[in-house]
């Protein structure tokens, strides 16, 4: 009997997405425009963190959720996609972004990276080493920070007590996990209006999961209030 061959099925690496979102208000950084479209060392801040994403090459895409009023962005680029599917809070818009990836052809099984455009200041090099770090992982991560200063908790305005910070994380974006998972995951939070759920891996979280804790930098910092920009503004200086 002559036997066919054994084919070995092609192990394609798992693909990653980036998804940024850029829906919020930025209530607290105080400006007239929505922070993330600020003029940050010559570009708007959105800009800066696009670059850094586009500077990846196992990134395939870059999905912006922007608001659905939003007319500060466009785009001219296929490796980039608008989506004006921004919500309320940030889990909404990332739960929307996420659905228009699978709707325009992702797998549940390929990898996103969900990430703040207002963190203007992530690297290239940073991207990398949580891609490295999660593809080696079943659950998936994200960029976090141990704390640099002693830890209080406070009562009525006054020192409660020092806590141990030894596994204290502050927790940054990029985080990435599997698309099915972290939507599952949101999903399951959706009637409570993600309460709770103030990242993806707070998400995972409450479905069981223990996200990889990868070190970032401190200058991976969201810009959040106003004297944010000068040194966002200083630091990428610096780098060009
Ligand atoms: N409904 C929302 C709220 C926030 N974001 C995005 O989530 C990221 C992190 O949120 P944060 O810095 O807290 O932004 P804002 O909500 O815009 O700021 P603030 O809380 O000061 O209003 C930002 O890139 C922001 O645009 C979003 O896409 N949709
Ligand atoms: C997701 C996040 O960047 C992790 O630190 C952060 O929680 C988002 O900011 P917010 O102020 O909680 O909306």
């Amino acid at each position: 009997m002559t036997e066919a061959p054994l084919t070995i099925p092609p192990n394609p690496a798992p693909r990653c997405h980036a998804l940024l979102p850029c829906a919020g208000s930025g209530s607290r950084a105080g400006t007239a425009a929505p922070k993330q479209y600020q003029p940050v060392a010559g570009l708007p801040m959105v800009l800066h963190t696009l670059a850094a994403f586009q500077a990846v090459d196992r990134i395939e895409r870059c999905l912006v959720v922007v608001a659905p009023g939003d007319r500060f962005l466009s785009v001219d680029d296929p490796h980039i996609q608008l989506a004006r599917v921004g919500g309320s809070t940030r889990a909404a818009s990332v739960f929307h972004g996420l659905q228009a990836l699978l709707d325009s052809g992702a797998d549940a099984s390929d990898w996103v990276l969900v990430h703040d455009a207002a963190r203007c200041l992530i690297t290239p090099a940073q991207i990398e080493a949580l891609i490295d770090a999660c593809l080696a992982d079943a659950v998936g991560g994200l960029l976090a920070l141990k704390l640099p200063d002693t830890l209080k908790s406070e009562a009525g305005g006054r020192v409660a007590a020092t806590v141990d910070r030894s596994d204290k994380w502050l927790a940054q974006t990029p985080q990435m996990f599997r698309i099915g998972a972290l939507r599952a995951a949101l999903a399951a939070q959706a009637d409570t209006g993600f309460a709770g759920v103030t990242d993806e891996a707070s998400a995972m979280e409450l479905a069981g999961q223990k996200p990889l804790l990868v070190p970032g930098s401190a200058q991976n910092f969201k810009v959040t209030y106003p004297e944010d920009f000068a040194l966002a503004e200083a630091i990428l200086r610096s780098r060009s």
